[in-house]
């Protein structure tokens, strides 16, 4: 596990976390969590599909409450969300333009227009966006929709950024660039960012650290440092080092993925 340095904080600790879905059926979600995250840094969780991931995502954010355990938020946040969520699809109001959508968040934290659209327009030309403020998302691709949900996102100002498989629908290229682009974004900001992803390169090429998980009820099996610095720059997936961490990675995971195949 990550040691926080001797002035870092604990953005979350999550401490013997166990979850529960009652229904017809039980379904042990996720045993034993226990982890901590240094304010402002960039963990991205990886597992076989069902282990939880999103489950603890959203018990990270109070969308869902542990069904025993203890999570505490050492967040800072006056008067706006602690947490703002970038999921994988349906991130954006169809109804509002991009200006509207990105300055959604500070609109209902009750931010005068003037200054949540001088904030907006920040964040949407950070995003590339410049010149499609007053454009509806029907009317945009969908890496720019991404774009608007991961600017709106940073524009909400919540100091946790909690992403479910934020570039998941994405061709590899656009989710090459975005990756990119997140990764210079939240250099800027250095807010906590909790990423679920599929992808191992995109752990690599994000994180800090990576939590793996292993197959149902989740568990954590591993916590990884990435050791590469910032500010990072994607041409590191060029190198025998990353080669070598995301074999090692898989080899560790496939046994997760095959017990979460046997059991589904
Ligand atoms: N609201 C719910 N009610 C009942 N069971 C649920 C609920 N939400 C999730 N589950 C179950 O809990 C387990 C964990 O789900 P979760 O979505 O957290 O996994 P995941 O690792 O994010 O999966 P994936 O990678 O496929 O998105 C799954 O078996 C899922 O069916």
């Amino acid at each position: 596990m990550t040691q926080a340095p001797p002035t870092a904080r604990y953005a979350f600790e999550v401490e013997s976390v166990h979850k529960v879905f009652a229904g017809s059926q039980k379904v042990f979600a996720l045993d034993d969590i226990n982890l901590k995250l240094t304010e402002g840094s960039f963990t991205c969780i990886v597992g076989p599909s069902g282990c939880g991931k999103s489950t603890l995502l959203r018990i990270l954010g109070e969308l869902e409450t542990a069904t025993s355990g203890t999570v505490t938020r050492n967040l800072s946040a006056e008067g706006i969300p602690e947490s703002a969520f970038v999921f994988q699809e349906h991130g954006v109001f169809p109804w509002f333009n991009v200006l509207q959508n990105v300055a959604f968040g500070e609109h209902m934290a009750g931010v005068g227009k003037r200054e949540r659209t001088e904030h907006a327009r920040h964040w949407i030309a950070e995003a590339g966006l410049s010149g499609f403020e007053e454009s509806y998302p029907h009317q945009l691709s969908g890496g720019m929709r991404q774009r608007i949900a991961i600017a709106r996102a940073f524009a909400t100002g919540s100091p946790a950024l909690l992403m479910d498989e934020p570039l998941g629908a994405l061709d590899a290229q656009t989710r090459m660039l975005m990756q990119e682009q997140l990764v210079r974004l939240w250099e800027m900001e250095r807010k906590t960012v909790v990423l679920v992803t599929h992808s191992i390169e995109e752990a690599l090429l994000l994180g800090d650290q990576i939590v793996m998980m292993s197959a149902r009820p989740g568990r954590i099996k591993e916590i990884i440092d990435v050791p590469f610095g910032r500010p990072r720059s994607m041409e590191i997936e060029g190198t025998p080092e990353f080669a070598a961490m995301k074999q090692g990675i898989w080899d560790s995971l496939r046994d997760e993925v095959q017990a979460s195949l046997r059991y589904s």
